[in-house]
């Protein structure tokens, strides 16, 4: 497997991918032609440099003081399902960081929208005369309609305030709605420039990255506290690195959670027992040789990232949840044994953004509650959307640590 995910040349992805081209289009997940990829890769590289990822800290601190106060509310309750809170708080802030817009998932607004983009990874593969197929015509609707929406509004924010698309520059003046904004500047900024990445271009890359960067951050977030919450031990060891480091209601900055390597950890083994992208495919489009095989031109090829990270001679004890196995230093491990954000010249862009978010998600919210999972990890079902999610939820108990 490790010369299919070095292979620079079998990177296409295959027709399977295309059932989410309506939404998707020649976005950077999906897209499958190769120079086209190179093309939109480059541009949107420096969107994820680690400087422009810090900016999004407050984003990441902000959105998590609303789920804080909705942890609160759910602090009496006998139980509560955790997707319910993370899901809105991924989306809050893949939107607000990639458009500027805040969708305020968490407080309830733009309801339509959000179902919308919930149903959108669900129903894919349903006929278009169909019920579903024409609820599914629907959600691209509604989806597409406010995406492009503020695109619009943003290109003639920057056409009126000709000179501060400089991507180095910052308005100050009004910092809620003129802050540079990352993802969407950069596209329109090129735009401007060069008028072949169109609008449209660009909707299908904000679309991209909401679909991409929020299902998947707020899997990852309800697999990692139905863990905590089931080992009382890791529990204590995280509350007591996060209580070494954080005051009880402070801004959680890149500094701290570069001294945060037991959440790491834990992070990660979650990430290995569930990666919430479970198989990714490749058009096979030269013959590669896989260890003793041939692999013909013209195949489709899955790497079932799930069965990878079960191997027993990369991690004796598969099953069992050890992050401390994330603390040696990757001992007798290479980086091609580990992919939840797969791995080569098509992984995850967003792999650095996604673990700061979690880290800083994770690192507030267990400064100041605990978790109690109540289903056992066998007792979760699982359903494949895309991405792979539990079926009805994860029940967890949430009490506050500290009395008000
Ligand atoms: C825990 C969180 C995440 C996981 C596990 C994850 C996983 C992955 C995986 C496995 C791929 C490869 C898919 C394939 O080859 O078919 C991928 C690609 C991608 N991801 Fe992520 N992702 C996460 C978060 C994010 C975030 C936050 C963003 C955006 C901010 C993002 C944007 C993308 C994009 C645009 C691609 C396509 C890259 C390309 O083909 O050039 N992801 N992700």
């Amino acid at each position: 497997m490790l010369d299919f995910l070095k292979c620079t040349v079998n990177i296409e992805k295959p027709y399977e991918y295309q059932l989410l081209y309506d939404w998707l289009g020649k976005g950077l997940l999906i897209n499958d032609c190769s120079d086209l990829w190179r093309e939109r890769r480059k541009l949107l590289t420096p969107a994820f440099h680690y400087k422009i990822l810090d900016e999004f800290v407050p984003i990441f601190n902000e959105k998590t003081d609303i789920l804080l106060d909705r942890l609160r509310e759910s602090a009496d309750k006998e139980s509560v399902n955790i997707c319910d809170l993370v899901f809105p708080a991924a989306l809050d802030i893949i939107t607000e960081t990639s458009t500027g817009f805040k969708i305020n998932a968490q407080q309830k607004e733009n309801l339509d929208y959000i179902q919308a983009v919930q149903d959108m990874g669900r129903i894919l593969w349903i006929f278009s005369m169909t019920k579903m197929g024409q609820q599914f015509k629907h959600n691209l609707n509604v989806s597409q309609t406010l995406t492009r929406r503020v695109i619009d509004e943003r290109k003639r924010y920057l056409m009126q305030n000709k000179g501060n698309t400089d991507l180095e520059t910052k308005d100050t003046k009004d910092s809620k709605t003129r802050k540079r904004l990352a993802f969407l500047d950069l596209l329109l900024d090129h735009h401007l420039r060069d008028n072949t990445l169109s609008l449209e271009d660009i909707r299908e890359e904000v679309d991209t990255f909401i679909f991409a960067g929020h299902d998947t951050t707020a899997i990852c977030l309800s697999w990692t506290y139905h863990f905590i919450g089931l080992y009382p031990e890791i529990q204590r060891k995280l509350h007591q690195e996060l209580d070494s480091i954080l005051t009880t209601n402070c801004m959680v900055t890149i500094d701290d959670i570069k001294r945060m390597p037991y959440l790491e950890a834990v992070i990660k083994e979650s990430l290995r027992l569930r990666p919430p992208v479970p198989v990714i495919l490749r058009a096979i489009k030269q013959d590669i040789q896989l260890g003793q095989y041939v692999i013909p031109r013209g195949v489709t090829l899955g790497l079932m990232i799930d069965v990878m990270h079960l191997d027993p001679d990369i991690y004796p004890d598969p099953l069992t949840f050890n992050p401390e196995r994330f603390l040696t230093a990757g001992e007798g491990r290479d980086a091609f044994s580990f992919v939840p954000f797969s791995a080569g010249v098509r992984n995850c862009i967003g792999q650095k953004f996604a673990l700061n978010e979690l880290k800083i998600v994770l690192a507030k919210t267990l400064r100041l509650y605990h978790f109690q999972s109540l289903e056992p990890r066998d007792r979760l079902i699982e359903y494949n959307a895309i991405v792979k999610k539990p079926k009805n939820g994860i029940r967890i108990k949430v009490s506050p640590r500290y009395q008000a």
